[in-house]
């Protein structure tokens, strides 16, 4: 049945000139059969099967097989040999293409056809000989299969039981069966491939997605909703711009975009944001997939989700420049901070501010309570200097219970001793924790760039020493070398802060000074003059805090304090049997026109039980300036209820008789400036005249402040003024001194006083 047509031509046209009919209708019936199989996409072993087969029936007395090169190994094993004996198979695994390993391991060695005519002598059959002798294998023609870019991948052979030649028909079969097995092989490589593809798409831990050439979305993968939160039905057919974040510019994109064109490839951090709103980071990788003509048809990117790689890049970076306890950055971050703004200071012409905050009694609660209740209190300590601040201010924690404060663009060294000031009342207040109420302190030093250093070592240094002088003055408060705290401005400041909280922590007091009548040296009553004890300051003059105050509006608040304080006293004085005696109270002009005095005035009398005859209000000249009508309407109103009137420091300031005829006041107190010098001023004497006199006209009474000396009394006693006050009769003392002196002179004879 084989034909023995003679042949040398490889050409496959005269190949095919050669073969007979029954030939070439074997050949289409094989071909037309194998690819209707691969067509259905039959599993890639049965179509070699059956190629086999179809190329055995066409061969009679050969089988086929197939053989395939393993690339680890780079030996041939047996893919497919239907026909073949198990035994023979197994002699041929493994076999190393060679020039003596048959006609398959030829045919793979050269990359050419091998026919070999007869194995028991041909030396290409060396190492295979026991196989031919044994499985009566007479002659074999292989063929290399080529793979994808012409590589061999394989061998298909056809092995004859009879010695013999390959036709035309033959070598046709071989160069058939080569290419159909070489196609298989293929598309198996690329199923698998794609499946591989697919399987990674769906199980990648990054998030994937595919556009087209117009950048709509393709596919999204389950890692991309994962990460995004959109499900592949709410983004398919969008940009990926609908995850844009904004935060990156237009110049951006443009980058990227030319960079994906130019190259077809890109990759970056870029934030985008969820479908829940947040935004995040993710490393992403962009590439342009091509067709043959070079255009760009698809883009895919996978990104990874940076999230939790920056936070806990972020987590270590804060740890490395912040104290783990209190979280405030430390000396590091200090030092280096303070270097910049001190550079920068020194061309803007600015101060920075080092204020060296040191906790007072650290070492007390950590003894008595324990380190926990220890760091708790460093805790609040760090939280409440940080609200003592501005945001461009910077708190550190230098270690243990020192804190420094970074003051930039300080305008007035003043500033700095303002923060110093608000820091000892904040941080002095009492701290609610789980071990009970902490009361603690902190001392400061204050140093002033670049007064007191050009660096940040020197002003440390200068700011620690302060520190020092602040905790030998008492602690609780702060020192500065540049800054004297005894001056004016220093102390405006620290007033200005100091009047908020004074009522409540009970720094106000009144002393009382005695009123006397002129002739007979009776005890009529006494002024109420208001003291402030200042934690740091000390006993603070009221003519240097009352013009703060009534800058600030404080004044209204605390007169209406010294109200109800005098009252509840003078009610006091007539329970201890003193008679009926007068508390004379200063008004400042503000209480005025805040519009509540005539209420606060009625609700002092009525809860101290005072009669109303008992009070008399003092009000200055300058009260009279600006609204006049208003303010004699308040006066009637007060007068009305019984209250007395005086006009304090008369003679001093604007002093409109026509006015002083409509004002229902009851008294005149002479300036104790005209008082001290009448005796060696003649002017004085004369204005002291002048308004006694105009007085008595007037129906009402004076009262001669500031008397100090016996010839003052004479004078004033020549000149028929009607009331004393002075240091030549009393000083202002508090209300328990004044009570005693008040009953040891109603038990004296009245000479003895108007001495
Ligand atoms: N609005 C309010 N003003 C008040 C209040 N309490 C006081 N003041 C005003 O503060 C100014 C200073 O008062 P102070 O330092 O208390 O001085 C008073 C007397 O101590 C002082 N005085 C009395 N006698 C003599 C003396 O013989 N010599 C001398 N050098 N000083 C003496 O005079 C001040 C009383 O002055 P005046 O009120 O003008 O009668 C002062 O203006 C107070 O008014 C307040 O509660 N509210």
């Amino acid at each position: 049945m084989t034909q023995h047509v003679p042949h040398t031509c490889t050409d496959s046209a005269t190949d095919d000139i050669q073969l007979s009919m029954q030939e070439q209708n074997g050949i289409l019936s094989l071909q037309q059969t194998l690819l209707a199989a691969v067509a259905r996409g039959d599993a890639a072993h049965e179509v070699i099967d059956r190629l086999c087969l179809l190329e055995e029936q066409l061969v009679p007395n050969a089988v086929a097989s197939v053989m395939t090169m393993d690339a680890d190994t780079q030996a041939l094993n047996v893919l497919a040999a239907p026909s073949i004996p198990v035994e023979a198979r197994d002699q041929l695994q493994n076999l190393r293409p060679g020039p003596e390993a048959g006609s398959c391991g030829n045919a793979v060695f050269r990359e050419e056809p091998v026919f070999v005519s007869n194995t028991y002598t041909d030396a290409r059959w060396k190492e295979l000989r026991s196989v031919a002798e044994d499985f009566n294998i007479c002659a074999c023609w292989s063929m290399p299969i080529l793979g994808a870019g012409g590589k061999v991948i394989g061998s298909f052979a056809l092995s004859s039981f009879e010695h013999r030649s390959p036709t035309a028909f033959h070598r046709k079969l071989l160069a058939i069966g080569a290419h159909l097995v070489g196609i298989v092989l293929e598309r198996k490589a690329k199923d698998t491939q794609l499946r591989l593809a697919a399987r990674l798409f769906e199980t990648s831990e990054e998030g994937m997605v595919i556009t087209d050439a117009e950048n709509r979305i393709q596919a999204v993968n389950p890692a991309f909703t994962r990460a995004t939160g959109y499900a592949p039905d709410e983004c398919l057919g969008k940009r990926p711009s609908m995850l844009s974040s904004g935060r990156h510019d237009k110049a951006f994109y443009v980058a990227l975009w030319e960079k994906l064109q130019r190259t077809g490839h890109w990759q970056g951090e870029i934030w985008n944001r969820r479908k829940n709103g947040e935004i995040y980071p993710e490393w992403l990788v962009i590439s342009a997939i091509r067709d043959q003509s070079g255009e760009i048809v698809q883009h895919v990117g996978i990104f990874s989700d940076l999230t939790e790689q920056h936070a806990s890049q972020n987590r270590i970076r804060f740890l490395a420049t912040h104290d783990s306890l209190t979280e405030l950055p430390n000396r590091m971050v200090l030092e280096e901070r303070c270097g910049q703004i001190i550079t920068w200071a020194r061309k803007a012409n600015h101060r920075v501010a080092l204020l060296f905050v040191d906790v007072d009694n650290l070492k007390l609660v950590n003894d008595s309570l324990g380190h926990a209740a220890g760091d708790v209190l460093l805790q609040s300590v760090a939280q409440r200097l940080r609200h003592c601040v501005g945001d461009k201010d910077l708190v550190c924690r230098q270690g243990g219970d020192e804190f420094i404060v970074l003051l930039d663009e300080l305008p007035a060294f003043e500033i700095a001793a303002t923060v110093a000031q608000r820091i000892n009342e904040r941080l002095g207040a009492p701290y609610h924790t789980d071990s009970g109420e902490l009361v603690t302190s902190v001392s400061i030093g204050i140093s002033v760039f670049p007064d007191d250093g050009e660096d940040f070592n020197a002003l440390l240094r200068k700011a620690d020493a302060a520190m020092y002088q602040a905790k030998e003055a008492g602690r609780n408060t702060f020192r500065s070398h540049h800054l004297d705290v005894s001056t004016d401005v220093l102390n405006d400041l620290v007033i200005r802060n100091g009047l908020r909280p004074a009522l409540e922590r009970n720094e106000f007091s009144l002393h009382y000074q005695p009123i006397l009548t002129l002739d007979s040296g009776a005890l009529i009553g006494a002024e109420a003059l208001l003291r402030w004890q200042h934690p740091t300051l000390g006993n603070v003059p009221p003519d240097r805090f009352i013009p703060v105050a009534e800058l600030t509006g404080h004044i209204v608040g605390i007169g209406e304090w010294v109200l109800g304080e005098a009252c509840r006293e003078a009610a006091n004085w007539s329970r201890r049997g003193l008679g009926e005696l007068t508390v004379s109270v200063n008004l400042s002009p503000l209480q005025f026109r805040h519009g509540t005095l005539e209420a606060h005035v009625s609700a002092a009398l009525a809860e101290a039980g005072l009669s109303a005859r008992c009070l008399e209000l003092e009000i200055t000249e300058s009260t009279l300036i600006g609204d006049t009508a208003t303010l004699v309407g308040q006066l009637a109103n007060l007068k009305a209820q019984g209250i007395r009137l005086a006009i304090d420091d008369f003679g001093t300031g604007y002093s409109c008789l026509a006015y002083l005829r409509r004002l229902p006041v009851d008294r005149l107190k002479i300036d104790r400036s005209f008082v001290a010098d009448m005796s060696q001023d003649a002017d004085d004497a004369s204005i002291v005249r002048a308004i006694v006199q105009m007085a008595a006209g007037l129906g009402l009474r004076t009262t001669a402040e500031g008397v100090e000396e016996a010839h003052h009394h004479d004078a004033l006693k020549a000149l028929g003024c009607t009331e004393v006050q002075g240091y030549h009769y009393a000083r202002p003392m508090p209300a328990d001194a004044f009570a005693c002196w008040a009953a040891d002179r109603l038990g004296q004879p009245s000479a003895a006083i108007s001495d």
